[in-house]
């Protein structure tokens, strides 16, 4: 699904990834640690294309990543960040619509389908209020409903729990992980907790002075 080979980047002349050969395969759950500064946004960034200046080469199901239209990768690939990412002035329905909206879907195939994942995360009954009626967990549960409304295969996080208390943190990994299983959807997430690692077993790419080690 996600295949690295050599992969290097560089800002300026600093080198922050150093061939790095890895993969991810389809439905396949992995945890991305490191310490601050390692480089795991910046490897986020370039499978979703904010980084588009690398060396070696990212293949997606086979296609190296600069060949696919951004159109085409939106999506394949749903992406949810620390901060949620939600826009303040529109309801959660239309931040959810806002995603197939973008990829050119009409309101007729958005609708149900937000309908239904907005259903599954518990938050139907709150469609029509607007971010900042919502807890941290609740915004962070409707920006992953955004992200899988066009049912990407693959699901990027970064440090998707770093603004929850622990205990909502616990909630918030419990349903990626249940959604992984029920959307089947490859995951690759950025955290730094520890201790969820533990509470959530999984294949883990540790992240230590440019170059990976998968745990
Ligand atoms: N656009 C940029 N231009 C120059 N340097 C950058 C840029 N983005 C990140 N860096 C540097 O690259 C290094 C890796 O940053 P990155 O954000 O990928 O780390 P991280 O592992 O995600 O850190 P954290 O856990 O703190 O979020 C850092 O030293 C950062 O300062």
């Amino acid at each position: 699904m996600i295949r690295l080979q050599k992969l290097c980047k560089s800002y300026g002349e600093r080198v922050i990834l150093q061939d790095l050969d890895l993969h991810l395969e389809a439905g396949e759950f992995a945890f991305l640690q490191g310490r601050s500064g390692s480089g795991k946004s910046t490897l986020l960034k370039l499978l979703y294309r904010e980084q588009t200046e690398f060396a070696g080469r990212i293949d997606i199901d086979a296609v190296p990543i600069e060949q696919i239209r951004k159109f085409e990768l939106r999506r394949m690939m749903g992406v949810i960040f620390q901060s949620f990412e939600l826009l303040p002035r529109k309801t959660v329905m239309e931040n959810v619509a806002l995603a197939g909206e973008v990829v050119g879907k009409r309101w007729g195939e958005i609708e149900p389908e937000a309908q239904r994942l907005l259903a599954r995360v518990g938050l139907l009954d709150r469609k029509d209020v607007f971010p900042d009626q919502l807890s941290g967990g609740e915004q962070q549960r409707v920006a992953i409903v955004r992200a899988l409304l066009n049912r990407p295969r693959i699901l990027l996080a970064d440090e998707p729990t770093g603004n929850l208390d622990s205990e909502t943190a616990f909630e918030v990994m419990q349903l990626l992980k249940e959604l992984h299983v029920e959307e089947n959807m490859a995951m690759l997430i950025v955290t730094h907790s520890e201790r969820l690692v533990e509470q959530f077993p999984a294949k883990t790419w540790m992240m230590e002075q440019g170059r990976v080690r998968v745990v």
